[in-house]
This record gives structure tokens, sequence and C-alpha cells, in this order.
């Protein structure tokens, strides 16, 4: 397994790229750690599979260097990369057995029949394949195939990274949740590197000790799930991350403080100087109805079983708030809104712009 280093990477799939929206990729420079788990999370678009494609070798980019374990690999194709990929099809030979389909990899490279006997069978109690190693693939369902995909992809020791591009798109939705949670088992027993390409959050988040959120051919945050979540670095992250997403109020700052209509707002902490649209960021968990808060005309009260969501009029702006399931408001009520100081954050530019107090 290798660490894996982009290099002021950029592309661009025209010959000569000249304004900022002509590169598909704009800038990006990142450390894939040996063995961790990643995941590539972002809108259809952003260039997730670009960026895929460029650390598989099938595309070269226009500037930058890919790195395995310090070795500059950008100018090799992809059968010089010792990579193992899982698409979002299955990629499987119907006429073999399953047994055969897992082997394939490992007798591709000659390894030594006891060695292929003992890795195969590891891989399909991992995935749950031990009773149908036998069976032909060709009659088995989309779900069970993909397994094997990702089983193929799994099964040498040897590559510098697994990746898998939107490896669920083709299971079963009841099946997805089970998956998604063997999938981090088995980084951890693995141990590679793997990198998980998706626009789903639960997956990204499911799956990934660091996420790479991107938008539109840019990294906006890289974190653990529990930074996104917690101290989302740019609102794009705050918005696509959580359900309801971040609160977003236009604001005014001046003299280091943060005002909502004229009324100041109690924030995190300090904010390092910036200019332009000025924005405060509040997830709907730390927004609370309280007599003396941010005068708000309730839109809706939505049931969603272990808590409700309110959804509230702040000004001209939408303003959701997650609240027990004991609470109520009424249609067209005049409240309050508080929101907790420590969760409230400003954003400039889309750029998170108040600092923790430590
Ligand atoms: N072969 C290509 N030729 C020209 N433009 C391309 C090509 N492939 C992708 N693009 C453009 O590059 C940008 C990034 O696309 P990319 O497919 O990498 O995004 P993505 O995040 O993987 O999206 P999706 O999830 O829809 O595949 C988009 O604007 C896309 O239109």
């Amino acid at each position: 397994m290798a660490r894996i280093t982009l290099d002021r990477l950029r592309h661009s799939y025209m010959e000569a790229p000249a304004a900022e929206e002509d590169w598909a990729i704009k800038q990006i420079d990142i450390d894939w750690e040996d063995g961790g788990a990643y995941a590539l999370l972002g809108p259809s678009g952003c260039g997730k599979s670009t960026l895929l494609n460029i650390v598989s070798g099938l595309v070269r980019p226009t500037e930058g260097r890919v790195l395995f374990d310090g070795v500059d690999v950008t100018a090799l194709p992809p059968d010089r990369r010792n990579i193992a990929q899982v698409f979002q099809f299955p990629v499987i030979y119907d006429t073999m057995t399953v047994r055969q389909n897992l082997a394939f990899p490992l007798r591709n490279r000659g390894v030594e029949p006891g060695r292929i006997a003992a890795r195969v069978a590891e891989i399909a109690e991992m995935l749950e394949l031990e009773t149908m190693l036998d069976r032909r693939a060709a009659g088995l369902s989309a779900d069970e195939k993909q397994k094997i995909s990702m089983g193929r992809g799994l099964v040498r020791d040897d590559v510098a990274v697994v990746m898998f591009d939107e490896p669920l798109t083709v299971i079963d939705p009841h099946l997805k949740w089970k998956l998604r949670s063997k999938l981090k088992e088995l980084h951890s027993e693995v141990r590679a590197t793997m990198i998980y390409v998706t626009h789903d959050q639960t997956e990204a988040l499911t799956f990934a000790d660091q996420v790479v959120v991107m938008q539109e051919g840019e990294v906006v945050q890289i974190g653990t799930p529990v930074d996104l979540f917690e101290r989302p670095g740019h609102t794009f992250v705050g918005h696509f991350i959580g359900s309801p997403g971040m609160n977003l109020l236009p604001c005014e700052v001046r003299d280091g403080a943060a005002f909502l209509d004229g009324a100041p707002i109690a924030i995190e902490g300090p904010l390092k100087p910036a200019s332009g649209r000025t924005e405060i960021g509040v997830r709907p968990e730390y927004v609370s109805v309280a007599s003396d808060g941010v005068p708000a005309r309730v839109l809706r009260l939505a049931d969603i079983g272990r808590h409700k969501v309110l959804e509230a009029m702040v000004g001209e702006t939408r303003v959701s708030a997650i609240i027990g399931p004991e609470e109520s408001a009424e249609e067209g009520a005049e409240i309050g809104l508080a929101f907790r100081p420590d969760q409230t954050r400003v954003y400039a530019d889309g750029w998170l712009i108040s600092e923790a107090r430590t």
C-alpha cells in the first residue's frame, strides 16, 4: 500500500484553458496517508471522476504531479500503477464461478495456488460469499455481482491503492446500509489505502476517516466526518452535509461583531479580518425556540419521529430548527429563535472567518 500525493494538480479538458471555469480541477494538493480510508465527496460535475482518473492514470493532468510513496507516476499508464478499482457497475466474468472470479487477479500475477485459495477464502468470508463460491456468476443478482467486484478489488494485498467509484449505485436500497458498514469493516481488516468516490454524504461519512469535499474543481475542506459536521470550513460544506443543512443568514460584520437586522448575535469567538458577503452559519441542531431570541415567523412544523423540524422565516431567510418531539408551534406564529453561541459561526464569501475560543 502507498501514500499518495497530489502535487499542484490542475486539469482542463480544453486545448487552451483561459478562464477559471475552463479548469475541471482548479488546483489540488492532497496527501493521502498509507492505509487511510478516504472519501471524495461532492455534487455531480465537481471533478471527482476526473481526480480519480488522474490517480488511476486514465487521465494525464494538464499540470502537477501524482506521487506514490514519493515516486512520480504522473507519466505511467494505469497498468503500471499497481492499483485496484471497483466501478459503479459490476466488472466480472459471467462464465466463471465466484471462486474463479475472486482468484483471477491473483492467478493473473502468478500467485502460488495455496496462497490464492487462502486469500479467496478470506475475502469470501469478509463479504459473506462463502456459500456461493462454486456458483456461476451469470445467475447471480446485481447486488451479489457487485460484492464479487468488490472482492476482486480487495483480493490483492500488494496494490498501492483500492479505488471505489460510486460502488453502491446498483445495490438495492435495503442492502445499501449493510454494505456501507461492511466496507468500513473491510477497511479495518485489510488496512489498504482506499479512496471512495461518492455524491452521497451518508456513504462518505460512514466509510471515511477523512472526507475530501469538492465543489467546482476545488477542495473546500478535508476533515473527519465530525470536523465537517461541527465546523464546516465553507458554507458549501455546511449546506451539503447534514439534513437539513446548515442555516445561513446574511449578516453585517463591524468592529469584530456580527449583527442580524441591527441586533448583535453571540458567535463562537473572534473574527478574522475579511471582506465580502458575510453570513451567519448555524446548524438546525443548535437553533432553539426562545422568547428573547431573533424574531421569526413559523412556516411549518414537520414531525419526523424522534424530533421535529421547525421551519421559520427570519426576515427574508428560511431557517430550520431541530426541536424536541414534545415541542409545538402554530403555523404563522411569531416566535423567537436562539442560536447556541459556541456553534454559531461567521463566513465571508463562503469561507469561515470566526475562530473557536480555546
Ligand atoms: N471527457 C471530458 N471532456 C470534457 N469535459 C469533461 C470530460 N469529463 C468531464 N468533463 C467536465 O469536467 C467537469 C468535472 O467532471 P467530472 O466527471 O470529473 O465530475 P464528477 O464530480 O465526477 O461528476 P459525476 O458524479 O457526474 O461523474 C465537468 O464540468 C464535466 O463536464
